[in-house]
């Protein structure tokens, strides 16, 4: 076997409530790994997954490792042949952009292997690709927080631009993620199609105060922004717990909460450690008395993003 290269890409939450498809932000540790090495056959494959209980597709033009590589060899014109692990750490269907994680570590490893003929900024295009074969739409707030870490804006598809935003000191998320899976081409599937004049003025009211919040270190503004008039009404009902959980947390200090992507994963913000810590466990109480089992996890905001692991 020839050089073999390992990356490591992150889960992300994306939407943050007010950001519908235009913000995202990585988590530390969790998240997916994939190793890349040349072979001779001059094919794309994906030789083995790990850690997926036998769910995700091997066949190169579904998994978005492949697919995300794919279009990356298509930029360069080259036909060179590439074989794919994927350790898989993400669930399935969580709103933890396990898709896109898949996608960033394979890119990550690839650019590497390949000889770095691209910026971190310009592999995000090609695991959007790999999106839109996962769940029907190449949205990037997945995927450019995964790749590049931290807090990131995409202010338009087309071109795509996309901004790195800063990341307040001391800002910790939990994530709880109830023990269902929800695809996202079906969490897609329920939102309308059309918002009025009101919800319009409303959402970019708090997306606008949330950018600035970041910007300001202003935690008491990040927490009045963190709404979202959009996504959470028609997504929330798909959601055991996530009212009864927005309750539970009101009295303790954390900053607001919302659905992580598509859902069912639910975010909580806070503004230091412990305060995540008692989110999680005013969570796990929710769920306990709905009888759906949870996991929790507690994490500061990911600056680095996709790394390599070893090579
Ligand atoms: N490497 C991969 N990792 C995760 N999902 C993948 C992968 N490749 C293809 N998929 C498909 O993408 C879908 C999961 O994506 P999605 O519902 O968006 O989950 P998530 O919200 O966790 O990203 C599944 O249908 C799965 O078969
Ligand atoms: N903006 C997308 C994000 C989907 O995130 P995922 O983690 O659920 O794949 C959406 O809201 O549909």
């Amino acid at each position: 076997m020839g050089q073999s290269v390992t990356a490591f890409a992150p889960a992300t939450v994306a939407n943050v409530s007010c950001g519908f498809d235009i913000l995202g932000f990585a988590i530390d540790r969790l998240g997916d790994k994939v190793s890349v090495s040349f072979n001779q056959e001059g094919i794309l494959r994906v030789t083995g997954i790990e850690g997926d209980e036998g769910k995700l597709p091997l066949e190169p033009e579904k998994n978005t490792c492949s697919v995300a590589i794919q279009a990356m060899l298509n930029k360069l014109g080259s036909k060179q042949g590439i074989d794919i692990f994927l350790e898989k750490g993400l669930p399935l269907g969580s709103g933890m952009g396990s898709s896109a994680a898949s996608a960033a570590a394979a890119l990550e490893a690839a650019n590497v292997l390949l000889g770095n003929p691209f910026t971190k900024e310009e592999l995000v295009p090609f695991a959007m690709e790999s999106e839109r074969i996962a769940c029907g739409s190449a949205h990037a707030d997945n995927v450019a927080p995964s790749i590049l870490g931290g807090f990131v804006l995409i202010r338009d598809y087309d071109p795509l631009d996309m901004v790195k935003l800063p990341v307040p000191e001391g800002i910790f998320c939990t994530l709880v993620h109830p023990h269902i899976e929800l695809k996202t081409s079906d969490s897609r599937s329920v939102l309308r199609k059309q918002i009025s004049l009101k919800e319009s003025v409303m959402q970019s009211g708090n997306i606008a105060g949330f950018i600035a919040a970041l910007y300001k270190s202003d935690l008491a503004l990040l927490s009045r922004s963190l709404k979202d008039v959009i996504a959470e009404p028609s997504r929330a009902l798909l959601i055991p717990g996530f009212y009864e959980l927005r309750d539970a947390i009101k009295s303790i200090g954390s900053l607001g909460s919302g659905i992580s992507g598509s859902g069912p994963t639910i975010f909580v913000l806070s503004p230091n450690g412990d305060i995540a810590h008692e989110a999680g466990e005013k969570a796990k109480e929710v769920f306990q008395k709905i009888g759906l089992g949870v996991d929790v996890y507690v994490s500061e905001v990911n600056k680095r993003g996709a790394f390599i692991v070893s090579r």
